[in-house]
């Protein structure tokens, strides 16, 4: 059976938390997402351990954000890890998007659009009037444009993002919620279904399998839902 198009956020506090979320996922999604807490406390080995012995993808998700030299350098020092996947913010703009593009071959550079945390007021208090989906469309075109293969954006964008670029490019979702889960820090969300059949690519979903009682279980329901959306569409 195919694995179903997830990243696990393992956001755990300690590696032996994430490897077992690892392990426990695996059979079940593409995917498994490593992100700031991780990187952070444990250092590069976090990539070896978390990968396992089952080769699973690992999404590196570092949301870099500075100059375009320092990105570029940055990138750089983790391209021997050999992510499937790199963040970046794109509101760092084109030069250093594509910096990181160049400095990482053979893997995916992700745009993040607008953070999924963020709603319209959350927005305006930072300057952006307006929906977030024009800030992400914006966003959107310009990281394309500059080479990003991938871009982050929510659920509730990604059927106007897919609009504006096309199907070349890879739309990840976080912000991914089943119905009837609480949104907790999350602003911007909607089911995997939903999200699945609005054209997202790859789907970020950490708490809603993490925090259950059998993360593995949560996982194998989640897939399950989606292959049955898959088939209906
Ligand atoms: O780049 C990301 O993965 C990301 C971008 C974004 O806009 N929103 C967002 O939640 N994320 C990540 O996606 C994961 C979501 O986790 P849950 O809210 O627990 O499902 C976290 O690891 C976030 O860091």
């Amino acid at each position: 059976m195919t694995r179903a198009p997830i990243a696990v956020a393992l956001d755990a506090p300690d590696l032996e938390t994430a490897a077992r979320w690892a392990a426990l996922v695996t059979p079940h999604v593409s995917t498994v997402k490593v992100g700031l807490e991780l990187y952070l406390r444990y250092g590069p080995d976090v990539i070896a351990s978390v990968r396992g012995a089952s080769g699973v993808r690992v999404f590196l998700d570092l949301k870099l954000h500075d100059i375009p030299n320092t990105v570029v350098a940055a990138t750089r020092a983790v391209a021997r890890l050999k992510p499937a996947i790199l963040t970046v913010h794109a509101s760092g703009g084109p030069a250093m998007i594509q910096g990181a593009v160049e400095a990482l071959p053979g893997s995916q550079v992700a745009a993040v659009t607008v953070l999924t945390s963020l709603s319209a007021g959350d927005l305006a208090a930072i300057g952006i009037e307006g929906p977030p989906a024009d800030a992400v469309r914006r966003l959107a075109v310009m990281a394309v444009g500059a080479g990003a293969q991938a871009l982050v954006c929510s659920p509730q964008e990604v059927a106007a993002v897919r609009a504006e670029v096309g199907p070349g490019v890879t739309l990840i979702t976080p912000g991914v919620r089943p119905e009837g889960a609480a949104t907790q820090d999350q602003a911007r969300v909607a089911t995997p279904e939903r999200a699945l059949a609005d054209g997202a690519d790859l789907l970020v979903i950490g708490r809603p399998i993490t925090g259950a009682p059998d993360p593995g279980a949560a996982a194998a329901a989640i897939a399950a839902a989606l292959r049955r959306t898959a088939s209906e569409g």
